[in-house]
């Protein structure tokens, strides 16, 4: 809270304060060679080392040098979501997480009973509710800044569950930015006004730089221009720009980087892509307008370098630039709203920034920092995602699956686990673009967001479990080669005897390595054949069992409204059968009336009998009064029970309108589950074709076995006939039959 309050209160010293925030103890120097901290380096121990060398000067080949350990951990930082919730379910203690398993959760179901049972997880940080924008930025990503200023890459991933902050930590709020906004600040505030102004220099996909001629140099400050008069409107973009203003002013209180050494070319370029089911995006690209699609681009990949073919860079010159593209791009990324939350983006996006540095064409480098706002890991249950939304949902999940699945299998690598010797990055967009940085080779740090509200405990538990197998992740470790099998050691024997034998035994080894990876496949393709089959089965059973209660309780409110309107009908009925005989009554009375005041006219003499009628008629009268309120009363009674049927009418049709909605969603859903099924059915295929092959291929060694055995007989029996000459020609040296045949005494004649 101290933090947050801190950075409100900087508004009263904004401008007089921006000088005298240059730390100068954050010397950066282009020369990182000697650079051996990790990246939350302390920051004088990095002067005193750039002190130590007297010219900086940029040499490509020595930026490239991480400023990692060799066997530090990714970095995984934990930030819990600030809510109202008191919970007591997670407790910090210094870098470790306790978490209480609450009755009623997954976790607890194992538990035995009457113990208590709490799970601990380490991270390098935790950041909990209290903690501010600033000093998540501070913490994690200024020193990274500075590196890739020093030409390293980096990657920040947002990781968690829907709704549990991602977007608020990476982008913010215009009240508290994230760390893509403060990134983008402190960036150019250390760059300062030496941030070329024009576009000279252009990175190229394979982390070369382009020399841009005046014309391209003109075409590439046109599309920057494009862009932002393409922004959604005038206000819009003034709102933006007071916005990072306003931002800059309160943070230009904070300490930023000072370079000894600016070098003449200094260019940065953005990117925004979206990852959004499995299709890449450019985020950059102009919106095509209704009923068009949005152009898929593909990956690409040079040497070891992977990229997305045709993503637009474009050169940028100020942070408030950089950061109007940034809501450029935001307007274009897919939300929707889902049971979680109710803007939840439904794609993973990666904000980049590269800059070209460095003298010319032959002495340029090109670093890269990816921003990457993962999209939520989600537990379909929990989201109530039906149709598009589980479609979405499906392929989150299964790109945050592949995802943790090389991450695991990084991890087993590196930790010499038997069996594996593969991670598979190639299943999913993200984890191919990512692949270098997963592997350890590149800085990659994680942020781990969670929700610590109780019903979200299941959700946060998957994420800490993943986050769990990260940590253990190792940078720079090259993975293990698998150990030769023991079949392929006793062929080497035979190498020694039968020269013809080594193909066979080559052959055998190949045979021997591909049967180990089928067999490794078919394992984990039914590993995961169980795991899918057993989801889907959950999944379905539980979309099906809940349309079904809602269902039945819908159709239990419809009779029971049928059986109301039928009493209403009734009540009608009976009603109108009373308005009429009151009418009757009503005609009698008004008749006799009638009759009786004749009957008065007609005899004027008998002044009694006249009053006696008279106060019959007012009786009468008064009677008729009574009648007619009454009357009156019962047609108001009759039109409020129409309308009151009528209402019911409307909501019983309402009533069969949602039922029919959700018929049509239980039939997506089927469809989605038959889907699901082929994909399954072509799995199994597969799984067929492998062991086919599989058989072919022992089919094949068989006969390979025989031949080499022939080769063996036949060998032997060779063997066996010169053993035999040898035999035959020792017995006949003595007689002097071949060898001493000069010596021998001349045949004579008899
Ligand atoms: N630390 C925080 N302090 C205040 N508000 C927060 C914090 N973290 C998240 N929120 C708020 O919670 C809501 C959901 O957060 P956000 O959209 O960032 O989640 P998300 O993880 O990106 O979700 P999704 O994956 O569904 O897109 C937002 O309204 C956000 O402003």
């Amino acid at each position: 809270m101290m933090e947050a309050l801190e950075e409100y209160d900087n508004d009263s010293r904004e401008y007089e304060s921006y000088l005298e925030a240059r730390d100068s103890s954050i010397v950066l120097g282009w020369n990182m060679a000697e650079s051996k901290g990790n990246s939350n380096n302390d920051h004088s121990d990095r002067s005193k080392e750039l002190d130590a060398s007297d010219d900086c000067i940029l040499l490509p080949d020595q930026v490239k040098n991480p400023p990692y350990n060799k066997d530090e951990g990714i970095n995984v930082h934990l930030r819990i979501k600030k809510s109202n919730v008191d919970t007591k379910l997670y407790t910090i203690e210094d870098k470790i997480l306790i978490c209480a398993v609450p009755e009623g959760s997954h976790a607890a179901r194992n538990k035995r009973e009457g113990s208590t049972v709490s799970r601990k997880f380490k991270f390098t940080n935790i950041f909990d509710q209290e903690t501010s924008q600033k000093h998540i930025f501070d913490s994690i990503i200024k020193a990274k800044i500075l590196n890739f200023i020093n030409g390293n890459n980096s990657t920040v991933l947002a990781y968690g569950a829907s709704g549990s902050g991602k977007t608020f930590t990476m982008i913010g709020t215009e009240e508290q930015p994230g760390i893509i906004p403060r990134s983008l600040d402190y960036f150019f505030r250390t760059l300062e006004s030496h941030v070329n102004k024009k576009p000279i220099a252009k990175p190229l996909p394979d982390g070369g730089v382009q020399f841009l001629t005046e014309s391209q140099t003109a075409q590439e400050l046109s599309i920057l221009k494009n862009i932002l008069a393409d922004s959604k409107s005038q206000a819009e973009q003034v709102s933006h720009s007071k916005t990072f203003s306003h931002m800059q002013r309160r943070l230009s209180i904070n300490n930023v980087g000072t370079l000894n050494k600016f070098t003449p070319i200094l260019a940065v370029w953005v990117s925004f892509a979206e990852i959004y089911n499995e299709n890449i995006y450019d985020l950059l690209q102009p919106d095509p307008g209704r009923h068009q699609q949005r152009p898929r681009l593909r990956i690409g990949g040079l040497q070891d370098e992977t990229y997305i073919r045709g993503l637009k860079y474009v050169f940028v010159q100020s942070g408030l630039e950089a950061y109007r593209l940034l809501h450029y791009g935001m307007h274009n990324l897919s939300y929707a709203a889902t049971a979680v939350n109710e803007h939840s983006s439904r794609s993973h996006c990666i904000f980049s920034i590269r800059l070209a540095s460095g003298y010319n064409q032959k002495n340029c480098n090109v670093s890269i920092f990816n921003f990457c706002d993962l999209a939520g890991s989600e537990r379909l249950k929990k989201t109530l995602n039906v149709g598009e939304r589980l479609r979405e949902s499906t392929k989150i999940n299964s790109s945050l699956s592949v995802l943790g699945r090389c991450i695991s299998s990084i991890k087993d690598m590196q930790q010499g686990a038997r069996g594996v010797s593969t991670a598979p990055f190639r299943d999913s967009k993200l984890t191919i673009l990512f692949q270098k940085a997963l592997q350890g080779k590149e800085d990659i740090s994680m942020i781990v967001n969670i929700n610590a509200s109780p019903d979200m405990y299941d959700d946060t538990q998957h994420v800490l479990m993943f986050s769990a197998v990260a940590q253990e992740i190792t940078t720079r470790v090259e993975p293990k080669i698998l150990k030769r099998s023991r079949y392929s050691a006793y062929n080497k024997n035979l190498l020694n005897y039968v020269i013809e034998e080594k193909e066979n035994d080559e052959r055998n080894e190949e045979i021997t390595k591909l049967r180990n990876e089928k067999a490794d496949l078919v394992l984990e393709l039914t590993k995961q054949k169980e795991l899918f089959d057993k989801e889907m089965e959950e999944e379905r059973n539980y979309v099906i069992e809940n349309h079904e209660k809602r269902f039945n309780i819908l159709s239990k409110q419809v009779t029971a409204l049928k059986q109301e309107n039928k009493q209403l009908e009734k009540s009608k009925v009976l009603l109108e059968r009373q308005v009429r005989q009151l009418k009757m009554e009503l005609i009698e009375k008004e008749q006799v009336i009638t009759f009786s005041s004749n009957k008065d006219s007609g005899n004027e003499g008998g002044e009694t009998e006249n009053k006696d009628l008279e106060y019959k008629i007012a009786a009468y009268q008064l009677e008729v009064e009574g009648l007619k309120d009454k009357n009156q009363k019962l047609k108001e009674d009759v039109k409020e029970l129409v309308a009151k049927y009528l209402e019911q009418e409307r909501i019983y049709q309402e009533q069969g309108e949602e039922i029919q909605e959700l018929r049509d969603t239980l039939s997506d859903s089927k469809m989605d589950f038959e889907s699901l099924s082929n994909e399954l059915e072509r799995h199994k295929k597969s799984v067929q074709e492998l062991t086919s092959e599989i058989v072919e291929l022992s089919d094949k060694r068989a006969f390979d076995e025989q031949e080499l055995e022939d080769l063996r007989q036949q060998n032997y029996q060779l063997r066996q006939e010169i053993e035999n000459m040898e035999a035959v020609n020792e017995v006949t040296q003595p007689l002097g039959l071949e060898d001493d045949k000069e010596n021998a005494p001349p045949l004579t004649c008899r």
